[in-house]
C-alpha cells in the first residue's frame, strides 16, 4: 500500500516537533516536507533533532505544494497561518488536519464551505487526546441532567489563545443539551473585573496560565446537594499523537468537514 505523504506546518514548535517524530516513526506515513517561515530552503535535520535528513523545508505553502506531492497537511501553528495553510492545501487537493486553535466561527464556516466545494476530507481538532475527547462527550451527557456548569481550563504560560479550543468545544457540546441560562446570583457583581470568567451562554469559562502545566481541564457541574467534576490532564504532548495519527488516516477516507475528533470516533 502507498504511504500517506504528509506536510507538517510548525515543525519547530512544541506540538509540531512531536508530530514530526510521530510521522517519522509511523510505517504507513512519509514526511514529504515541512513548512517553517524562518528556514526556507534548508533540510529538516538542519532545523531540529530529527531523523530524516533530506526532507525539504519551505516557508511558503504554494512553493511547497508545487514542488512536492502531498496527501495531507498537518497544521500546528497559529490561527492566521493555519487558515492560510488550510485554504491553499484544499486548493491543491491536499487534505488538512488542523490542530491549531483560536479560529473564529466565521473562519470555521469558511473552511466548511471550501471543503464542500472541493469534496475532500478536512479535520479540525481542538484536542487530539482521547481522554479529552471522552471528557467532552461525558460533559455533554452530564449536561442533560445538570444545568449549572463551569469550565476551568489550565495550560502552560506560552499559550496564546484563551479560552482554549478545548474549553470552547466543550461549551459548544454542552450547549447542545443545556438551555441558555445565566448562572450564579441574578444580582451578582464583579468587584474585580473578570472574576467570574468568560460568559458562554451563561456558562462560565476560567483560563489558568502557569509554567509547569501542559494541558488540563475540569468541567464542574452543580445541582442540589451535589457536584460532579470531570477532569482530564495531558502530562506530555505525546498524549496528542495517537489522535493526530487517527486523524491523518481518517481524513484520507472521508470527503467532508469534521470539527472535533468525537465525530470520527467509533
Ligand atoms: N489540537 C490539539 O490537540 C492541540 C493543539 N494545540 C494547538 O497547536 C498550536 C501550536 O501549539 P504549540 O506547538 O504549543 O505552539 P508553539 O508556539 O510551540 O509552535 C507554533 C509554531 O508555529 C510557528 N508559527 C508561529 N507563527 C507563525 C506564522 N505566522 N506562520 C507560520 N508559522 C508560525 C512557530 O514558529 P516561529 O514563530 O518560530 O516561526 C512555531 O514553531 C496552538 O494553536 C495550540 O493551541 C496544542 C496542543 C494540542
Ligand atoms: O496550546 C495548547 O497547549 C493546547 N491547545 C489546545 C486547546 O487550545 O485546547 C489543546 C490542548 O488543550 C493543548
Amino acid at each position: 500500500m502507498e504511504k500517506i505523504r504528509i506536510v507538517i506546518a510548525g515543525p519547530r514548535g512544541r506540538m509540531g516537533s512531536e508530530a514530526v517524530r510521530m510521522v517519522e516513526e509511523t510505517p504507513g506515513f512519509e514526511l514529504a516536507a515541512v513548512l517553517d517561515r524562518k528556514n526556507n530552503g534548508r533540510k529538516l535535520n538542519e532545523i531540529g533533532p530529527f531523523q530524516e535528513s533530506d526532507v525539504p523545508v519551505f516557508a511558503d505553502i504554494e512553493d511547497c505544494l508545487q514542488s512536492v506531492k502531498a496527501d495531507v497537511l498537518i497544521d500546528l501553528t497559529v490561527p492566521e497561518a493555519g487558515m492560510h495553510h488550510a485554504r491553499i492545501a484544499l486548493s491543491y487537493n491536499v487534505r488538512p488536519v488542523v490542530g491549531t486553535t483560536g479560529f473564529s466561527q466565521e473562519e470555521l464556516d469558511e473552511l466548511k464551505e471550501l471543503v464542500r466545494e472541493k469534496g475532500i476530507g478536512c479535520i479540525i481538532a481542538p484536542n487530539f487526546a482521547i481522554g479529552a475527547i471522552l471528557m467532552m462527550k461525558f460533559a455533554k451527557m452530564a449536561a442533560k441532567y445538570f444545568q449549572d456548569v463551569e469550565i476551568i481550563e489550565m495550560h502552560h504560560d506560552r499559550k496564546l489563545d484563551a479560552p482554549s479550543g478545548t474549553a470552547l468545544k466543550t461549551a459548544q457540546m454542552i450547549s447542545e443539551e443545556r438551555r441558555k441560562q445565566k448562572q450564579g446570583h441574578p444580582e451578582e457583581k464583579e468587584t474585580l473585573k473578570g472574576a467570574r470568567g468568560a460568559d458562554y451562554e451563561g456558562m462560565r469559562i476560567h483560563s489558568v496560565r502557569l509554567p509547569g502545566l501542559i494541558a488540563h481541564q475540569e468541567v464542574l457541574f452543580g445541582s442540589v446537594g451535589q457536584t460532579l467534576t470531570l477532569r482530564h490532564d495531558s502530562y506530555t504532548r505525546t498524549s496528542f499523537m495517537s489522535g493526530v495519527k487517527t486523524a491523518v488516516e481518517t481524513v484520507m477516507k472521508i470527503d467532508t468537514f469534521v470539527y472535533g475528533l468525537e465525530n470520527i470516533m467509533e
